[in-house]
């Protein structure tokens, strides 16, 4: 069975992982922190990561974009997006939850994932203005943290699965800004993912570096696509570490390299003198909202 390294457990990744690939038909690995699940990976320990890149609100998780481009040799074999729907979980006490303000007024402490903490500003001045907030590696650990401390004046920001897997009972769910919250993860892995799940689509992601000295080289580039007609779904500069002012272009691209146009197109780009590197060529999945 192939392994799949991720942070958690409790987490959102977990849940989307779970969600996208099945519970049974892979291992999960737990990791704490993201460098640990990326290095699983390189050294061989699992097949596959699965890494957060961007969310809807909050753009790219830079440090993730980053390592994926200057520290790694692993092509992108997959790519999803899911809801984040986020829940204020704390001890159960026995009590019934009675709505948010009684509640939350008994809360002095929360521990959450940083990107988590920035998804709930709103929530978080509205109802609980007077709590210290506290950044941890995941939400998962910060669900595992607040079972841990024993203590129902702490609370976590986590998924609903973190407060099932630690026994804490919901005070409030769905309390991210925005209802429309979205998270984008990639699996990377040394060899194609082999999955029941029939795929949404297909994307390809490529670095460019454009040639220093070539007025006008980005038009050139976007031109190679416009004209094929081949869409671009996000292009994003990232500084390339080796000299203040010089840029890649990270570009996901809504086309194959199995198609006859895509490899055209980035023979072109090249042939300006555009260096490019491939970082994937892979399925996509989507998320079906359930009816009720
Ligand atoms: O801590 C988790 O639950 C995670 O899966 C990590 C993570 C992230 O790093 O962006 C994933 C999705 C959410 O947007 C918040 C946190």
């Amino acid at each position: 069975m192939k392994r799949i390294s991720l942070l958690g457990p409790g987490t959102f990744t977990e849940e989307s992982a779970h969600y996208f690939l099945g519970e049974e038909s892979f291992e999960y690995v737990n990791y704490k922190l993201i460098p640990d699940v990326f290095q699983s990976t390189v050294d061989g320990t699992t097949d596959f990561s699965v890494i957060p890149i961007e969310n809807t609100f909050e753009g790219s998780v830079n440090l993730h974009v980053d390592t994926l481009v200057h520290e790694l040799d692993l092509p992108i074999q997959a790519e999803w997006v899911f809801p984040i729907s986020i829940s204020l979980l704390r001890l159960a006490d026995g009590t019934a939850s009675s709505g948010t303000s009684e509640d939350c007024k008994q809360i002095r402490k929360i521990y959450s994932h940083g990107v988590t903490l920035a998804q709930c500003q709103k929530f978080l001045r509205e109802y609980l203005p007077h709590v210290e907030l506290e950044a941890v590696g995941s939400n998962g650990e910060a669900a595992r943290l607040v079972k841990e401390l024993g203590d129902p004046a702490i609370a976590a920001l986590a998924p609903a699965t973190a407060g099932a897997l630690y026994g804490l009972m919901t005070v409030v769910s769905g309390i991210q800004d925005h209802q429309d919250n979205f998270t984008r993860f990639v699996l990377i892995g040394p060899e194609k993912l082999k999955t029941e799940r029939p795929a949404d689509g297909c994307k390809t992601t490529i670095l460019i570096t454009l040639p220093e000295d070539y007025p006008g080289a980005l038009h050139q580039v976007l031109s190679a696509f416009a004209w094929r007609r081949i869409n671009l779904s996000k292009i994003e500069s990232r500084p390339t570490k080796k000299k203040l002012g010089t840029y890649f272009f990270y570009i996901d691209i809504q086309a194959s390299m199995d198609s006859v146009l895509l490899p055209a197109a980035l023979q072109e780009i090249e042939a300006i003198g555009c260096q490019v590197r491939l970082l994937g060529c892979y399925p996509t999945y989507a998320y079906v909202p359930q009816t009720k």
